[in-house]
């Protein structure tokens, strides 16, 4: 782990016009100092597609043989694991539903759809004013985050921003869009951010799994009864990403706008 936030680190400080060489469509690298109407954002980000065409090479060709090598192979190394941490969860969380265990899992299995991305936070001279991360909820299934000792990844609870703070080789776990609707919203899909911090640097590694594009998420009929109607329509990750990639939107709402049943406007695009 901390040879692969070692490599993302060094990524991120290499000189910009050489990053930004490795921007990529809507992957790749980003640098977002931009101002928001109400915030800055601050934050650059090293996207990876790690499944089911895995782009690392494309992506990192810009940078030096030694260096990409090690870091494509430390890449894979970590995708390897944290498939295997993905897939337990995804069991568990199917048999607290007292589903078949691999109800889930048997879509990510073979071939799966995931994104890895690095998050890295410079400081930050005016934190007040700028978020690192816009409230947002993970569209995809579920979200592995890898954080360094910094801090600054909150979750809304109840109304109010709570801060994750940063355990020693811990990961944290989100429910993203995609289960909530998969599990007819018996898993509700978190809303976060990142803030900032004026004295150091912060780098997080974030894995997004979502089952392979073709896979139908229909909640399973054991999770729809009167107190539970059916509120999502099933849908593949290959319909409901593209949407999402159109519409930017902040907050918690991409799942219930495209794919709820009951929502009124079906006029994504
Ligand atoms: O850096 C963090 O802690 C949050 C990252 C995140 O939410 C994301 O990349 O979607
Ligand atoms: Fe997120």
């Amino acid at each position: 782990m901390q040879r692969l936030t070692d490599l993302g680190t060094r990524f991120f400080q290499m000189p910009a016009a050489e990053k930004e060489k490795a921007a990529f469509g809507q992957v790749g690298y980003e640098g977002r100092h931009v101002y928001m109407p109400e915030r800055v954002q601050w934050v650059e980000t090293l996207a990876l597609v790690t499944g089911p065409d895995p782009n690392l090479e494309d992506i990192l060709r810009v940078t030096c043989a030694d260096y990409r090598e090690e870091f494509i192979a430390t890449v894979n190394e970590y995708i390897q694991e944290i498939q295997r941490v993905g897939l337990v969860l995804l069991e568990l969380m199917a048999e607290s539903l007292a589903l078949e265990k691999s109800f889930f899992s048997q879509h990510f299995e073979k071939n799966s759809t995931s994104v890895t991305r690095f998050n890295y936070y410079p400081p930050c001279p005016l934190p007040s004013v700028a978020l690192g991360l816009f409230p947002h909820a993970d569209p995809n299934c579920i979200t592995i985050l890898n954080q360094d000792d910094i801090g600054g990844l909150q979750i809304r609870k109840d109304g109010r921003w709570i801060s994750v703070r940063p355990l020693k080789d811990t990961l944290v776990v989100n429910v993203g869009d995609s289960l909530q609707a998969w599990t007819n919203g018996h898993f509700k899909s978190v809303e976060h951010r990142a803030v900032l911090n004026s004295v150091k640097p912060r780098l997080s590694v974030v894995f997004f799994y979502s089952p392979y594009a073709q896979a139908a998420m229909a909640p399973p009929l054991k999770l729809v009864d009167e107190c539970h109607p059916l509120l999502y329509r099933p849908f593949t990750w290959a319909e409901y990403f593209p949407r999402m990639q159109k519409k930017r939107m902040e907050g918690k709402v991409g799942i219930d706008t495209f794919m709820r049943l009951d929502h009124k406007e079906d006029s994504p695009t």
